[in-house]
């Protein structure tokens, strides 16, 4: 039974539980907890493997990043899609395929265009077919390539499950913030965990925000900025907190717990929002701003950088009030970042004050907009947010 190819995923799932990163070394050693009795953390294994994955697909898209031509094509909702984002998230999922194969996955990107498209498909295989992380051993761990461009295929529609309220659900992001990728800004890959609907596990990798916790929000990167002091990983385990490190092309690197800052004093706060006008209302949120007192001009950023960036005290409100009354956002666009937020110390809510309800499909369907910000004046802002928006309805 042991060798039986059926119980090969459970057991590379149990071996990851013993496996740990060490930051002093660029490999994986296997570390034996002290008695067979001792408890892994929680998600343990599972947050490894999506470190990792976010790691490997992070390389994979600053390849892309630095390259002119970025394979973009236009999805059936007129929004961009890049090689960047098929690559990325076939190389993801092709890593949860292997320790979790019977979760299910809930991805943005799917494979029919490339199905149609010869030459697309060949330049988007000869990008995953020659990305993998520079530690042999964690390369290993998340599966080793992948088998062929068919498989690739296939990988990338293992993202179309419908979501839902119960059960194990991944959702993943490959890339954010496509447009801020394409323009050269900031964008994140981004993985999450629901069991049950509540997010677990979040992980973002922001290639282009400082390593440094303590940097200015800024979302300029500069025109020919190098990768240089760049490069963020962000996690946050259900009630375990959240943690930021460098982002690597191998073994994980050590990581720093992450907190909100501690405001009393609203007038002092950085806001940031989305830098497209038609993914959040910029004249409300300035509004609401100038309600709150804050005179610092917002911090317009793409992609959950955002969630990644208030969560280390860099900022510390997130606003992304509806433009349109029927938009859904889509829960691959919050997960990680969610999560991230609330264990650094926030509260994340939809402009109604309801929490983001991560268990009704791909979207979040019942809830309009997002407002992240440090939990003791979460109140305050959301007030605010209420006076503004009911005086526009009057
Ligand atoms: N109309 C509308 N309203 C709200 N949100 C929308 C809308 N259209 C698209 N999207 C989603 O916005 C995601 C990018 O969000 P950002 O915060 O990065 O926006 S921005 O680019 O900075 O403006 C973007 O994610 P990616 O496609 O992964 O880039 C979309 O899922
Ligand atoms: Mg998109
Ligand atoms: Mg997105
Ligand atoms: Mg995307």
């Amino acid at each position: 039974v042991l060798l039986s190819p059926s119980f090969l995923p459970r057991l590379r799932q149990l071996s990851a539980h013993f496996l740990t990163t060490t930051a002093s070394s660029s490999s994986l050693f296997l570390r034996r907890t002290t008695t067979s009795t001792m408890a892994a953390p929680a998600y343990a294994s599972e947050l490894q493997i999506a470190q990792l994955a976010v790691q490997r697909a992070s390389i994979l898209t600053k390849r892309v990043f630095h390259e002119k031509a970025k394979g973009t094509v236009d999805k059936n909702d007129k929004s961009p899609v890049t090689i960047g984002d098929f690559g990325a998230q076939a190389l993801i999922i092709a890593a949860l395929q292997h320790h979790f194969p019977e979760d299910a996955i809930v991805a943005e990107e799917e494979a029919a265009q490339l199905r149609e498209d010869a030459n697309l498909k060949q330049t988007i295989w000869d990008l995953v077919s020659s990305t993998k992380l520079d530690d042999p051993a964690a390369e290993e761990l998340l599966g080793g390539p992948i088998k062929d461009i068919d498989s690739m295929l296939e990988l990338i529609d293992r993202g179309n499950s419908l979501g839902g309220s119960s059960g194990r659900i991944w959702t993943i992001d490959p890339i954010d913030g496509t447009k801020g990728f394409l323009r050269g800004g900031q964008y994140a890959v981004c993985l999450g965990l629901m069991v049950d609907a509540d997010v677990k596990v979040g992980v973002l990798g922001c290639p282009n925000l400082p390593i440094d916790d303590a940097a200015r929000l800024t979302a300029d990167i500069g025109a020919n900025a190098t990768d240089e002091g760049r490069g963020v990983l962000f996690s946050a385990v259900q009630g375990h907190g959240a943690t930021s490190r460098a982002l690597t092309a191998g073994a994980l690197a050590a990581e720093k717990p992450i907190a909100m800052r501690a405001i009393d004093d609203l007038s002092k706060a950085t806001f940031c929002e989305s830098v497209e006008a038609g993914h959040s209302a910029h004249d409300d949120q300035a509004l609401i701003s100038k309600k709150l007192g804050i005179t610092e001009p917002s911090v317009r950023m793409d992609s959950q950088a955002k969630y990644g960036s208030i969560a280390r005290g860099a900022g510390d409100i997130y606003l992304r009030l509806p433009v349109k009354a029927t938009y859904q956002e889509k829960i691959w666009d919050h997960a990680a970042g969610d999560l991230i937020v609330r264990e650094a110390g926030g509260q994340v809510t939809d402009i109604h004050g309801k929490r983001l309800d991560f268990g009704v499909g791909r979207t979040l369907a019942n809830n309009k907009g997002v407002i992240a910000a440090p939990a003791a004046v979460h109140d305050k802002v959301l007030q605010v947010v209420k006076e503004v928006l009911g005086a526009k309805q009057a």
